[in-house]
């Protein structure tokens, strides 16, 4: 199975590979020896999330099976009195209190299965809703670099995928293999009472039934790895093809037969992988009921040697036959329970390092406040490489803010802009250098109390799927202040006036009475967002890069009114815009190259120069 390769798909590259080989040249004992630390892990994880469902899941578990045993013992008092030599109404007053007993076993059996079951049924989703809201939480909560690297990326896919339901699949399985065991020593129990050498026989009789239900899932662990990549190659076509940003684009660049040929590719190997296994199983499956039918054959010729030979009663053989039927399915019960163990062990081992890792890249947090009024931020020297990058996005950067400034950060495409502003505003920490704020080195200050001083209008904000009250009032939802101030100096009043419900409008036209706005309108609803959080730090990502003129020019206008007492970094290529900036820092590869106002980098005659001649001189040529 594992030569199998999906052309294009790079399957080999994808860490199940590694599980695969690891479950494939595994064998039962390795099971074994690693099922006692899943079995300690689960049922830890397992008593934290429901104390009662455990032990009610437990507790019933071992009791129905002691019934099965006390059932079996009554079975024989019966068919012993059944069988005597006295006349048929006394055997059967006789055998009265053995089939009360037998009848009363069975019920309660029956009730603490039922009661066993009913415990394991509430624990699944409530191990989900553990598990789930962990990830969630550890992911949200590790540092903003993280979902820069591709390997945290490809952790967290796989694991949301299917390490969800690796708990529950393994508490499943550790059950099904405890009561398998238990049902099992507990029919040994009664059968070494009836005669030791039938324990013996049937253990051999469930040898091929056992060894065929570990291949089958075994089979079924690497059909799960196998296939995990194509499946989520397909899942992001199938989201592709059916949601709405790329919607508009698969009918204008007429990609649709394109699509659908490669979803139906991928689901052919799909497809073809899975009946593969099928037929793997059948296989197994075959080959088990065969030897197991000889086995039971086998087992069965004894056991007739044994009644011939007068070893055994006619009546504890009749019970042996029960036995033996009982003993089968409980002991391939046990013995596939250790194999699904170790397979949905695998899956919850995805889940561990998973959390592990996120763990590891946890946000680190000074606990000192930030200033409390605008304070002077230094950026000191600073190098920041991007987990995925080969070259430095920002190299030796020093810059300084004082409170009350207009600062910008001007250059080409790529030269770190963006970079330099999420380093300042507490979202990546720099390899090396140093950011303070007030004299106070950024690690020692609580990053969270950090970022409500600062508010950020990104360059690639976010389209909440909200009203549009609540994206403007997005992360200062409570604080219950007028959002009038934000949407006139935004220009986003114009834009909500003329929305059908006014602020209450849902912005995504996927929901019922929803819309959606141009670029234009969104980009001011964004900037509403920044002024409305009122922090004594704004760092405008290219604010006004789908604005037209006129709201161009206004949206400045409020930036610098806004700056009369905060302090404002800015980022632009409208470097008309830029000219009343009380510093300038143009970035080159990472780098600053030069510094200063607009006057003094204009006699200057650098980059900063050349640039702002070449968007004028376009201005006036073309105007
Ligand atoms: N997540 C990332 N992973 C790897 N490299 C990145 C990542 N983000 C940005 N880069 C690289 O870092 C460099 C600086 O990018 P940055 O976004 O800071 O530039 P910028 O000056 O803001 O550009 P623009 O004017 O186009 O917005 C670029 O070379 C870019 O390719």
């Amino acid at each position: 199975m594992a030569d199998d390769s999906l052309d294009g798909l790079e399957l080999k590259e994808e860490a199940w590979w590694a599980h695969d080989a690891e479950v494939t040249a595994s064998g039962l004992f390795t099971m074994l020896r690693r099922l006692p630390a899943l079995i300690r892990d689960v049922l830890v994880l397992s008593w934290r999330t429901s104390r009662v469902d455990t032990v009610v899941m437990m507790g019933s578990t071992l009791v129905s099976e002691i019934f099965t045993a006390i059932g079996l013992l009554a079975t024989t008092d019966v068919l012993t009195q059944l069988f005597s030599a006295v006349p048929t109404p006394e055997r059967l007053a006789a055998a009265v209190p053995g089939i009360a007993a037998v009848v009363g076993a069975a019920v309660l059996r029956s009730a603490f299965r039922e009661a066993g079951q009913w415990a394991r049924d509430r624990l699944d989703p409530l191990l989900m809703q553990t598990v789930h809201n962990r990830m969630v939480r550890l992911t949200t909560g590790v540092e903003l670099v993280a979902f820069d690297d591709p390997v945290f990326h490809d952790q967290m896919q796989r694991t949301s995928m299917t390490a969800v339901r690796g708990p529950s699949m393994l508490l499943w399985a550790v059950m099904s293999t405890l009561s398998g065991f238990i049902g099992l020593g507990a029919i040994s129990g009664a059968l070494g009472v009836l005669h030791p050498v039938l324990l013996p026989l049937i253990l051999l009789s469930a040898v091929p039934s056992t060894w065929a239900s570990v291949r089958v899932a075994r089979v079924n662990y690497q059909v799960t790895a196998g296939i995990a990549a194509a499946r989520r190659r397909q899942g992001t076509l199938q989201d592709l093809m059916t949601e709405r940003p790329a919607a508009a684009e698969i009918r204008s660049y007429t990609m649709r037969s394109y699509l659908l040929a490669e979803f139906a590719r991928i689901y052919r190997w799909v497809t073809r992988y899975e009946l593969r296994a099928v037929r793997r199983q059948q296989v197994a499956g075959i080959w088990g009921s065969l030897f197991g039918g000889l086995a039971t054959g086998l087992v069965y010729g004894a056991l007739g040697l044994l009644l011939w030979t007068g070893q055994v009663h006619l009546a504890v053989a009749a019970t042996a036959v029960l036995a033996i039927q009982r003993a089968g399915s409980a002991t391939s019960q046990a013995l596939h329970g250790v194999n699904r163990a170790y397979e949905a062990g695998l899956f919850y081992e995805d889940y561990v390092h998973f959390c592990a890792d996120a763990e590891a890249r946890a946000e680190v947090s000074g606990n000192t406040a930030p200033p409390a009024e605008p304070d002077r931020v230094r950026v000191e020297g600073i190098d920041f490489t991007y987990p995925a990058a080969d070259t430095p996005a920002l190299t030796g950067v020093s810059i300084r803010i004082e409170p009350g400034e207009i600062v910008a950060l001007v250059g080409e495409n790529g030269s770190g802009k963006t970079t330099l502003a999420k380093v300042i505003g507490g979202l990546y920490l720099p390899d090396a250098g140093t950011v303070t704020w007030g004299g106070v080195d950024e690690r020692r200050i609580d990053r969270s109390a950090l970022r409500e001083r600062i508010a950020v209008i990104a360059q690639d904000f976010t389209h909440w799927p909200l009203t549009a009250g609540q994206n403007i009032a997005i992360g200062r939802h409570d604080s219950g202040e007028s959002l009038d101030a934000a949407l006139t100096a935004s220009g986003a009043d114009a834009v909500v006036e003329r929305l059908p419900y006014g602020l209450e409008t849902m912005l995504d036209p996927s929901y019922k009475g929803g819309t959606e706005l141009s670029g234009g309108q969104w980009q001011r609803i964004a900037v509403a967002r920044g002024l409305y959080r009122d922090a004594p730090l704004l760092i405008c990502d290219e604010p006004t890069a789908s604005l037209d003129a006129r709201s161009e020019h206004a949206i400045f206008e409020s930036i610098r009114r806004h700056a009369v007492q905060r302090t404002v970094l800015m980022i632009t290529h409208r470097l008309a815009s830029v000219r009343w900036a009380d510093r300038i820092y143009v970035l080159e590869h990472g780098k600053v190259v030069e510094e200063g106002t607009h006057v003094s980098l204009m006699e200057r005659s650098g980059i900063y120069a050349e640039m702002f001649t070449l968007q004028s001189r376009a201005y006036t040529e073309e105007g």
